[in-house]
């Protein structure tokens, strides 16, 4: 297969963004010093290699007629195959994706003691996350984000447990309640504030999309938009947290060993935990006071303060974090495909205006809601093939086998970290021709493999790849479903969105693959010339679309409460603390065409 280093999905990438990955691969260099951090981790890679060789750590028993599934070819006792690490984000998907095409469908990688699985279809995927589910439904230790598999912070980091499925089967209740109410009519409220905002500063519609994740799911949780602020300001650290680009101690776990005096790691982490705790503990807190006061609006957190049957064996500090931590997990999700959205209307104009013309007809002078949808299905295949075309989460998040199983005759054992590549999932040429392509035409038309009838109903998200497998898999379809079908029919009934022309074109082109590195991701903000359908839009906008502010401040002097969310300085969008940064690519790479 040809190879080269910028296929139709991935970009060129300049010599500047040389990955810190960089140093796991490349030979020593020469007039080196102890100090230097490279040689620092050769030296660590060396006592362990000399450990692991003294106590035989690594060898893998084999069952009888039982193999091992294919694998790099030779590697270090305990420490695997560390060289070649692959950089973050969307180039992880690619590169194991090219190694698919060298050792199949499913294959391991050891890295530090830990056997990775890679899985590149549906089918495999279904075998074992779904047909086998009760195996394969842990999640595995990550080094940086200390104690979060055990403890009972974070849901869709927990590891398999009673506590997990309290946690998850309170999450399921909420969203149970909540979907019917059309989650208390928050997102409808949001989309019309965030309307006016993008009315306002076209050019900041970034930044309103992640304030407006951020202020739809705070008032879906407590009532209250502005505890989206919380939310905002926690992400960041964690999200990098939990990435392989995140703190090196995720590469290089055997650093996990040095004690709290001397690891800046675990120092950090103890900060983390605590500002995540307040963030989840806080909000319960004043929604308690509202709801004692009889002000509390219909919220999550209502369902638990008035003991909504099921709800009543959580405490107080469970339900802040089962309600925080079910939360902040809907800003990055929901944001990435909306940044998508505004990517894929530039690179296909054509098809902006054929969803325009469904909304026009089917709803008039007013803003689409979800009473609309079965006649919207234009609208619906949009937002569907949005998610396809540019995963938020391309990687998924690993199962842990829970014991040794076989598979097709090869042996997956316990404890080893099982990967779909969703970004592969989502382009398999049987099922998604033309998979790089932003095609929504494949959900309405019957020549293509994803189509089903009736069209009043599919395409929707219900059994979507995207949002994971079995009994891990995602509770916050209905929610997505909710948030991405308002808010983009509103923002196609609002504007026209193009790609910018001239000058701002030549100095700030359309990217076309560029997405954060960190496991939730988001395409990389870009400009885009957004301008209002018609004077009468604007009008209807400017008179019944709330103004209600702007999160973001421009300096640190506003600043009056440690939740407050501030633009740093020189920065004219928001990055979110580097959340929004593109990933740096590894140039020297290449990727067989088609991955
Ligand atoms: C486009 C939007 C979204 C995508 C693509 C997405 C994707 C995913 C994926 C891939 C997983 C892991 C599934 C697995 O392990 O197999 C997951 C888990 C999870 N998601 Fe989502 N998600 C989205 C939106 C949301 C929203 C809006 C919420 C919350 C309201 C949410 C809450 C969760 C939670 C709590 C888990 C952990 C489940 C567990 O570990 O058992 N997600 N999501």
């Amino acid at each position: 297969m040809a190879s080269i280093s910028a296929s139709s999905e991935q970009m060129h990438f300049g010599a500047a963004n040389v990955t810190a990955d960089a140093s796991l691969m490349s030979p020593v260099p020469s007039g080196f010093t102890l100090f230097q951090p490279s040689v620092a981790i050769g030296f660590s890679l060396l006592i362990l290699l000399v450990l692991a060789r003294v106590f035989g750590a690594g060898k893998q028993r084999l069952p009888a007629g039982v193999k091992r599934l294919p694998h790099l070819g030779p590697q270090l006792p305990y420490i695997g195959a560390p060289w070649g690490v692959p950089g973050p984000g969307i180039e992880a998907a690619w590169f194991f994706g090219n190694m698919h095409k060298k050792l199949g469908p499913i294959y391991e990688w050891k890295v530090m003691g830990t056997i990775h699985i890679w899985i590149e279809t549906d089918k495999i995927s279904r075998d074992l996350f779904v047909s086998r589910q009760r195996n394969y439904c842990d999640r595995n230790e990550l080094p940086a984000a200390i104690g979060v598999r055990e403890g009972s912070e974070v849901l869709p980091l927990m590891g398999f447990g009673e506590q997990f499925r309290r946690y998850k089967n309170f999450m399921h209740l909420i969203m149970r309640h909540a979907h019917p109410r059309m989650f208390y009519g928050w997102p409808m409220a949001e989309n019309k504030k965030t309307l006016r905002r993008i009315l306002e500063q076209p050019d900041r519609w970034s930044e309103h999309i992640i304030v407006h994740c951020g202020r739809t799911i705070a008032s879906i949780a407590w009532g209250d938009a502005d505890h989206g602020k919380k939310l905002l300001t926690i992400i960041p650290t964690i999200l990098k947290t939990v990435s392989p680009a995140g703190p090196l101690i995720n590469k290089l776990t055997f650093l996990s060993n040095l004690p709290e005096s001397v690891s800046p790691w675990k120092q950090q982490e103890a900060i983390r935990k605590k500002e995540m705790s307040d963030a989840f503990m806080e909000p319960l807190q004043e929604a308690k006071a509202r709801n004692d006061a009889g002000i509390l609006e219909d919220c999550w957190s209502k369902l638990w303060l008035e003991k909504e049957k099921g709800t009543e064996h959580l405490d107080f500090y469970e339900a802040a974090h089962a309600i925080g931590s079910s939360s902040f997990v809907a800003i990055a999700t929901v944001g990435g495909p909306l940044h998508a959205f505004f990517l894929a209307m530039c690179h296909y104009p054509a098809w902006q205006r054929k969803v325009q013309e469904e909304i026009d007809r089917v709803c008039g002078d007013r803003l689409p809601s979800m009473d609309d949808m079965p006649k919207l299905p234009v609208l619906r295949a949009t937002v569907k093939e949005i998610v396809r075309w540019r995963q938020a989460t391309p990687l998924g998040v690993p199962h842990v086998a829970m014991e040794d199983d076989v598979y097709e005759g090869y042996l997956i054992p316990k404890g080893a970290f099982c990967h779909a590549n969703h970004y592969l999932i989502s382009r398999e040429e049987s099922m998604y021709p033309r998979g790089e392509e932003f095609l929504p035409d494949r959900w309405l038309d019957p020549s293509y493999p994803t189509y089903k009838e009736p069209l009043s109903e599919f395409p929707n998200f219900s059994g979507d790849r995207a949002f994971g497998y079995g009994n891990r898999s995602c509770p916050g379809i209905d929610l997505t479903t909710c948030e991405l079908y308002t808010l983009i029919g509103s923002l196609l009934w609002a504007f026209e969105i193009k790609r910018p022309e001239g000058r701002d074109a030549h100095d700030s082109p359309l990217p076309w693959y560029e997405t954060a590195p960190w496991v939730i991701t988001m395409p990389k903000p870009f400009k885009a010339d957004i301008r209002v359908r018609s004077e009468e839009k604007r009008r209807q906008i400017l008179n019944d679309c709330p103004d209600a502010g702007y999160t973001i401040m421009d300096n640190e002097s506003e600043r009056k409460t440690r939740w407050d969310v501030v633009r740093q300085p020189g920065e004219h969008l928001y990055r979110w603390d580097g959340l929004t940064e593109q990933a740096v690519l590894d140039p020297s790479r290449s990727y067989a065409v088609g991955i």
